[in-house]
C-alpha cells in the first residue's frame, strides 16, 4: 500500500487512525429538522454497501461514531456470512426515538442517503420502525424493509427473529445434544420488535423465561402472552438479567455486554441472541469460552433481516429468504465445529471463515468484461 508522505509527517491523523478499516464516513447535518446522523461504510468488495439505521440519544458524537463504526464493519461480516453481494455499511441518527422523530427528519436522513447515489442501503434497526423509512422512501429508493405496500418486503425483524430460534436450536443441539427449545429456560434482554417475537416463539415452545427490558409495555406484552400460554416467566431489572440462572442468555438489545462486569455474573451454558456486537472487545469471545460458555456469533445469528431486504433489492421471495434464513443453523453448527476442531473461539472462527470467503468473492469481482453487466445490478 502507497503511504503519501504528510506535510505534518502525519502527526494528528488521529481521526483516519479511528476510521482506517472503513472506506467512508459521512456526517450528515440539516439545521431545519435537527437532523444529526452518521454513515459508515466499512467495505463495498462483495457489493454496495447495506445495513440499518440505528436511532439513540447518544451522549456524544464519538459515542455514535463509534457504534457506527463497529455496527458497520460487522455488517460486513454478516453480508459475507450469509453469502448476501452486499458490502458492509451502517447508520446511526442522534436523538430519542420516542420524542425526536419527526416525517421531516426522515425524509432529511433520505436525501443524504440518496446522495450516495446507491453506494448504501439502508433500513430499520434499533429505535426505528418500517413505517419511519416510508418518509425517507420519498427523497430515494435506497430504501429497504417497509412494508409491502409500499413496495418493500416488510418487518425485517421477523426473519431475524426466525433465524435467532435457528441461532438458539443449534447452539442447544451443541451443548446438550438435541435442538428442541422446551425444557430449557431464556434470559431475554430486550423485547422489541426482535426480542419480542423470539420471545413469543420460546413461549409457544413451552420454555420458560427470564425477561427485562426498559418498556414497561414490552414487559406487559410479553408477560400477558406467557400467562395465557401457562408458561413460566420472570421479569427482572436491568442488570440481574446477567445473574439469573437460565439456561441460555439471548441478548436482544444493546452492544457490548459481554465484558468484564457481566461476565462474572453469568450464570448460563450459552449466550445466543439478536443483539450487534455483543462482545465488547474480542478478548470476551475467549473468557467465555473459559468459563464454559458456548458463545453464538452475533452477526451468524441475526442475519434473517439481512438475508430478506438483501433478496427485496433484486426481487423479493419468501420461500428464498425462509431457506437462506434456515441454513444459519447449520452455518453455525459448522463454526462451533471448526473452533472446537482448532481451539480457537467461535467468534474467531466465524472470523476466519468470512475473511477467507471475501478474500475469495473478491477475486471474482475484480473481473470485468463489457458483455457482462456487473452482478450488482440491484434497484437504486
Ligand atoms: N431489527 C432487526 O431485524 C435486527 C436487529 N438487530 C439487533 O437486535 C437488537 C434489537 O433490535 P430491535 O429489536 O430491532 O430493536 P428495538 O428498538 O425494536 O428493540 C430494542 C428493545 O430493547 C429495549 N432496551 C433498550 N435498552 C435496554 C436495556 N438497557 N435493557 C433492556 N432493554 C433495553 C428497548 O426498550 C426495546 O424494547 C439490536 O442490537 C439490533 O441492532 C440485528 C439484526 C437485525
Ligand atoms: O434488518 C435490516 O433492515 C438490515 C440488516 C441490519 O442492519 C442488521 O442485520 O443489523
Amino acid at each position: 500500500m502507497k503511504t503519501l508522505t504528510l506535510a505534518n509527517g502525519g502527526k494528528n491523523m488521529d481521526m483516519f487512525e479511528k476510521i482506517s478499516e472503513h472506506q467512508q464516513i459521512v456526517y450528515c447535518n440539516d439545521k431545519e429538522t435537527g437532523l444529526k446522523a452518521i454513515i459508515a461504510i466499512h467495505n463495498t468488495t462483495l457489493g454496495p454497501a447495506l445495513g440499518g439505521c440505528r436511532m439513540q440519544p447518544y451522549e456524544t458524537v464519538e459515542a455514535a461514531l463509534e457504534d457506527v463504526l463497529r455496527l458497520s464493519k460487522g455488517m460486513t461480516y454478516k453480508c459475507a456470512a450469509a453469502d448476501v453481494d452486499f458490502g458492509g455499511g451502517k447508520a446511526v441518527i442522534i436523538g430519542d426515538p420516542l420524542q425526536d422523530k419527526t416525517p421531516e427528519l426522515f425524509r432529511a436522513f433520505g436525501q443524504f442517503v440518496d446522495s450516495l447515489n446507491g453506494r448504501f442501503y439502508t433500513g430499520t434497526d434499533m429505535g426505528t420502525t418500517p413505517d419511519d423509512f416510508v418518509h425517507a422512501l420519498k427523497e430515494t429508493n435506497c430504501i429497504v424493509g417497509v412494508d409491502e405496500v409500499y413496495g418493500g418486503s416488510g418487518d425485517s425483524s421477523i426473519p431475524t427473529a426466525q433465524g435467532v430460534i435457528y441461532g438458539l436450536r443449534a447452539t442447544n443441539k451443541t451443548v446438550w445434544g438435541t435442538d428442541d427449545l422446551y425444557g430449557k429456560s431464556y434470559a431475554i434482554q430486550g423485547l422489541g420488535k426482535v426480542g419480542y417475537k423470539v420471545a413469543e416463539q420460546l413461549i409457544e415452545a413451552g420454555a420458560d423465561l427470564y425477561v427485562t427490558d426498559i418498556n414497561q409495555h414490552a414487559i406487559d406484552k410479553v408477560t400477558q402472552k406467557a400467562k395465557a400460554s401457562g408458561v413460566g416467566i420472570k421479569v427482572v431489572k436491568g442488570e440481574e438479567i446477567y445473574s439469573v440462572p437460565a439456561d441460555v442468555f439471548v441478548p436482544c438489545a444493546l452492544g457490548g455486554i459481554i465484558n468484564d462486569q457481566t461476565i462474572d455474573q453469568l450464570k448460563v451454558k450459552a449466550v445466543a441472541g439478536s443483539a450487534n456486537n455483543q462482545l465488547l472487545a474480542i478478548k470476551h469471545g475467549r473468557i467465555l469460552q473459559e468459563k464454559g460458555i458456548l458463545y453464538a456469533p452475533d452477526y451468524i445469528v441475526n442475519a434473517g433481516g439481512l438475508i430478506q431486504v438483501a433478496d427485496e433489492l433484486y426481487e423479493p421471495n419468501k420461500a428464498r429468504v425462509l431457506t437462506k434464513t434456515r441454513a444459519i443453523y447449520q452455518t453455525l453448527l459448522n463454526v462451533y465445529e471448526e473452533s472446537s476442531n482448532n481451539n480457537i473461539t467461535t467468534i474467531e472462527a466465524a472470523n476466519r471463515f468470512c475473511e477467507q470467503r471475501i478474500e475469495a468473492r473478491s477475486r471474482r469481482n475484480n473481473f470485468f468484461s463489457h458483455e457482462k453487466r456487473p452482478k450488482w445490478s440491484v434497484r437504486v
